[in-house]
């Protein structure tokens, strides 16, 4: 059997969940049994999972059929655990196990992890012997960081002497290796357009909410100091790629002799006013300024992604903020915990097209902080303009509007509703209509960027004392 490992799509939910019941199935004659009989995955879950790119599958080279798969979560701001991890029965003993642990502990340690942790049962050997062969070693089950896994097993009537907990550590990533760094999305909570620049650019008011979710950018340093896009993107060349002219533009700035490789793994839908290609941007700026040891400071990081775009400033600062100004003004702000279902229509809206519109209004009343704490502005200047122009968001925003508020994300396509819980939001993402897509996110007070990074200089740190 020739396979491949790749990152798992929504599409493959159910494909994953029917492999997951087979391989439970060989636990048949096992104490855990009744246990493991009576539970079976979240769809909502393992899709949430997916989104957040935290689930591999190994498929068939010939067919693309899925074989297996290995699903991460993150415990905290320094260690994954493995949520599930399953091979289908009849492909065992090819290696296949093998190589999706392999590369899920290849990815945290990439993204700056520094340790996978993982409950397993004892006494099986493609369990807990399994993994001690793969790096990981037991740990004292009493430790209070398993102590929520435990109190699930005994609601679960799992048999407590045959649980252990398994911890492999992980190293830090050198500079000429791939690291791995997240690009968060944004939404716009409110935008209102209150004044026009002579060099017709427009004056603007809104608040960025950085979301847990987004792109991943994959960098490596290079000797030769050439920049390389090592992945496609759609319409967009590698010399128009705004990580390629990020990367180019901090080079310049610093005088830096290094190059970098830059992958792009796109989740942000292209020009969904979803900020996407400002982020990756953001991202590049500054993980190559720790990878390059480059020392440019943060006021200087943001006015390189001012030049790159308006939106650009905002990821490299990497805090929720008010904007003002045409988006540089920043302004942190603290906003309350929430989740939001972000909706994707599938259709272009060009920003520039927008901006020029006859019949936008540019002369909206200025507001404050205090009045958008208080709810009194949720309003966004262009979604009168984009539902007369775009059919398909104004029918998102009607859907939508009907279970919450529904809101324009910048000039759109992308639209969104806020929640107070987790649960209300995945309730509503349930319910979107298949001509639509549907993500749950949670708002972000620092940006996963600013954590990510945080996340790898403790490593270096570590690891060279
Ligand atoms: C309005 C926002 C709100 O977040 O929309 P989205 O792009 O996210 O939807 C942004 O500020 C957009 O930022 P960004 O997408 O980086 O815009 P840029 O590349 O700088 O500009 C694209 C074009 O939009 C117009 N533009 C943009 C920003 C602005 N304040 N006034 C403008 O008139 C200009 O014609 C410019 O050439
Ligand atoms: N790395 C990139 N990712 C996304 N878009 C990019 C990138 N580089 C250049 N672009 C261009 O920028 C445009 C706007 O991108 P994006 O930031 O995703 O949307 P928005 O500004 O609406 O939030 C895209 O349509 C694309 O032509």
């Amino acid at each position: 059997m020739v396979f491949r490992i790749e990152r798992a799509r929504v599409a493959q939910v159910r494909a994953l969940c029917a492999i997951e019941r087979e391989a439970v199935a060989l636990f048949r004659q096992h104490p855990v049994w009744p246990s493991y009989a009576a539970m079976s995955i979240p769809e909502q879950l393992l899709r949430e999972g997916i989104e957040a790119g935290l689930v591999w599958v190994a498929v068939d080279e010939a067919t693309a059929r899925p074989l297996g798969f290995v699903w991460l979560e993150r415990l905290n701001d320094d260690q994954v655990g493995i949520c599930d991890f399953n091979v289908l029965p009849e492909q065992g003993r090819q290696g296949i196990g093998a190589a999706l642990l392999k590369h899920a502990c290849d990815w945290a340690r990439a993204a700056g992890y520094r340790a996978v942790l993982l409950g397993t049962v004892a006494d099986v050997p493609w369990n807990a012997p399994f993994y001690a062969k793969h790096g990981f070693v037991q740990v004292d089950k009493q430790d209070p960081e398993f102590a929520f896994a435990l109190q699930r097993d005994r609601d679960n009537g799992f048999p407590d002497p045959l649980r252990v907990f398994m911890r492999r550590d992980l190293s830090a990533v050198a500079a000429d290796e791939w690291s791995v760094w997240p690009a968060p999305a944004k939404l716009n909570l409110f935008l209102r357009i209150v004044g026009r620049r002579p060099d017709g650019y427009h004056e603007l008011q809104t608040v960025f909410r950085i979301l847990d979710w987004g792109d991943e950018i994959s960098l490596r340093v290079r000797a030769d100091g050439e920049i390389v896009r090592a992945s496609e993107l759609a319409e967009v060349p590698a010399e128009q790629d705004l990580v390629v002219r990020a990367a180019r533009l901090l080079k310049n700035h610093t005088g830096c002799a290094l190059g970098a490789d830059i992958a792009v793994e796109k989740r942000v839908p292209m020009g969904g006013g979803l900020g996407g290609g400002s982020s990756d941007a953001a991202t590049v700026l500054v993980a190559l300024n720790e990878l390059w040891q480059t020392g440019v400071d943060e006021d200087a990081l943001a006015e390189l992604g001012r030049q790159l775009g308006a939106d650009v400033p905002v990821f490299t600062r990497g805090r929720s903020a008010w904007a003002e100004g045409i988006g540089e003004i920043l302004r942190p702000v603290s906003l309350p915990r929430r989740w939001y279902v972000v909706i994707d229509p599938q259709e272009k809206v060009p920003t520039a097209g927008l901006f020029s519109a006859p019949e936008l209004t540019r002369d909206a009343p200025a507001t404050t902080i205090s009045n958008f704490t208080a709810g009194l502005a949720r309003d966004n200047t262009f979604e009168p303009v984009v539902r007369a122009r775009h059919p398909r968001v104004a029918a998102a925003l009607d859907w939508l509007g009907n279970h919450a508020t529904a809101q324009l994300s910048g000039t759109g396509g992308c639209l969104f509703a806020e929640f107070d819980s987790i649960e209300q939001a995945r309730r509503i993402a349930r319910r979107c209509p298949e001509e639509f897509s549907a993500c749950v996110a949670e708002g972000m007070q620092d940006s996963p960027l600013a954590l990510a990074v945080e996340r790898h200089r403790r490593g270096n740190r570590q690891d060279l004392s």
